[in-house]
């Protein structure tokens, strides 16, 4: 990894933080909020890849583990790795290479402009939500001590807005490969 890299790391774990300034949504009947970081996931994934992507959410998880308040609501250190949401947390850096990796085969240069949109929107569905999801209700059910069929259904409540962000980040995803090519891909 180049020093340009982890400089582009850096910037995409500095997206993530920022979008933690947005306060978390808690809905009641789960102990895991809406939060907007997550597609700051997605979007390092789309524009980055996936070993950059995974390195900038590892920047946001040591910046955590230090005990700096940048998780959603101002939250932070140890005590977020042992906590309902802590599957979701880990899961980022997953999430992150998943759309990344999708990205780098899904995207080819040659493709049209709604081509290339689309397959970034695949990636970060695949990586933001299905992989993403697999980590934090399997840590939820546990956690929480609640069964892994209402960790399920509860996450269920989060599919509309990651969808919405799923389709932010596609949109990023493009128009970054547009202006400044960042993502690895196939000519
Ligand atoms: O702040 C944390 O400790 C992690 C929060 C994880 C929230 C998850 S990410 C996927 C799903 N979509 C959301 O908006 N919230 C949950």
């Amino acid at each position: 990894m180049s020093t340009r890299d982890l400089v582009l790391a850096a910037l995409f774990a500095a997206i993530i933080v920022a979008l933690g300034l947005l306060p978390p949504i808690y809905l009641g009947f789960i102990p895991v909020p809406i939060t907007a970081q997550s597609l700051g996931v997605m979007m390092a994934g789309v524009v980055l890849g996936a070993r950059r992507s995974a390195v900038a959410v590892l920047i946001v998880l040591v910046l955590v583990a230090i005990g700096l308040p940048v998780l959603s609501g101002g939250r932070g250190g140890f005590a977020a790795f042992v906590a309902p949401t802590s599957g979701f947390l880990i899961g980022w850096a997953f999430a992150a290479f998943a759309t990344g990796f999708l990205s780098e085969r899904l995207v080819h240069s040659d493709q049209s402009g709604l081509v290339q949109t689309v397959s970034f929107f695949l990636a970060a569905m695949i990586g933001g939500i299905v992989v993403l999801y697999a980590f934090g209700i399997l840590y939820l059910a546990f956690a929480a001590n609640i069964g892994l069929t209402q960790a399920f259904v509860g996450s269920m409540a989060f599919i509309p807005g990651d969808v919405i962000k799923a389709f932010v980040a596609a949109l990023v995803g493009r128009a970054v490969m547009v202006g400044y090519p960042l993502l690895p891909v196939r000519i």
